[in-house]
């Protein structure tokens, strides 16, 4: 692991008069509306998204459509720390939304820049935006809400055939600048053999703990049967390939933790160790300061955490994300109607 920070990082810093137009735009949309569960929301959000700083705009769609970034950051949001309050202990059990939803629903307008948004009924009991901030009962585990372990990189429900597009971000607070890491892939470190390798379905990710119920709140059995899906894939276990999209530019999907190799397939194995060497070779480590908003490329890099001593005292480091699909539709099958963003 390097400890530079990426110079490469693609970067747009608003203006102090961009930051204060963006600060009370977003005050001024929780105000207006009620909640996530508003329909009239998401139906909003690109005609909202369209009155963001043209600066903002410009960027996130070049970020987009040149398809080449594996990461972005937007700096200089102002996140007023008063009215956001203290870091929670846990994300169950808050009254939603919270004072945070300003800045939540800037979220969501990046996110109509890059598709649409969306959540999963089997994480965090299907809230739309994620909390990623310490909790004590996690702190050896390998989800977000761990600290002392480093959070080892993945692309993001890489298990899940409808995982995100692009994912993001938002630093409320990072007072001990924790890294988030990030990296890419050096497709020339890769012998030819092995990439035809890897474009085969010779692989298994398992489901993150994220998704598990017992990291969920399950109060009937019709909530139960919500993680279905997740339970078949850890039964039936199935292939898939770890690199896909254009030979010359692949994309990946890559969770190292959860990943294993059919025992007697040693050429997935070979191809399976150097692609990890070259991925975890270029790992740079990326600090989502306070006001920073990042955004991951899901096909184009993966990411983790370094490992941090949590505070625990309500000053903790607390980010904020939001999952999204270039194409809603493609997760029919596992939407109950097709109006609902929740997976499951
Ligand atoms: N290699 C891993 N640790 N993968 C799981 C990542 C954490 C998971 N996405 C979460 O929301 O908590
Ligand atoms: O905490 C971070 O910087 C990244 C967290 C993460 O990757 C996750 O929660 O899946
Ligand atoms: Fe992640």
């Amino acid at each position: 692991m390097s400890n530079l920070t990426d110079q490469s990082t693609h970067s747009y810093t608003l203006t102090p008069d961009e930051a204060a137009v963006t600060a009370a735009f977003a005050l001024e949309l929780a105000a207006d509306y009620p909640s996530f569960g508003d329909p009239l929301l998401l139906r909003d959000l690109p005609r909202l998204a369209a009155r963001l700083p043209l600066g903002v705009q410009n960027f996130l769609r070049g970020f987009k459509l040149d398809d080449h970034h594996g990461h972005a950051v937007i700096r200089g949001h102002e996140f007023d720390q008063q009215r956001i309050g203290p870091t929670p202990a846990h994300w169950r059990g808050r009254g939603r939304p919270g004072p945070e939803f300003p800045e939540e629903l800037l979220l969501m307008l990046y996110s109509a820049l890059l598709g649409e948004p969306f959540g999963w009924a089997t994480q965090q009991d299907g809230h739309l935006v994620h909390d990623i901030f310490p909790i004590r009962q996690h702190e050896n585990d390998q989800l977000g809400m761990g600290s002392k372990e480093l959070l080892t990189w993945h692309t993001e429900d890489a298990f899940h055939p409808y995982r995100s597009d692009y994912l993001i971000l938002g630093a409320l607070r990072n007072p001990d600048h924790v890294p988030t890491t990030v990296g890419e892939l050096d497709l020339s470190s890769l012998s030819c053999e092995d990439i035809d390798v890897l474009f085969e379905p010779r692989f298994y990710i398992a489901p993150d703990e994220s998704h598990l119920p017992k990291n969920n709140t399950i109060t009937s059995e019709e909530e139960a049967a919500r993680f279905a899906t997740i339970q078949r894939m850890i039964d039936e276990r199935p292939l898939g390939p770890l690199l896909y999209g254009s030979r010359l530019d692949p994309y990946m999907r890559l969770d190292p933790y959860f990943t294993s190799v059919p025992e007697h397939d040693t050429e997935a194995q070979r191809a399976y160790d150097a692609l990890f060497k070259v991925v975890d070779a270029g790992m740079r480590e990326f600090v989502a300061d306070q006001g920073d908003v990042l955004f991951i490329d899901n096909h184009r890099a993966v990411h983790g955490r370094l490992p941090f001593k949590a505070r625990y005292d309500g000053t903790d480091r607390w980010l904020k994300r939001v999952c999204v699909t270039a194409d809603l539709r493609r997760s029919r099958e596992m939407r109950a109607t097709a109006e609902t963003r929740l997976l499951g």
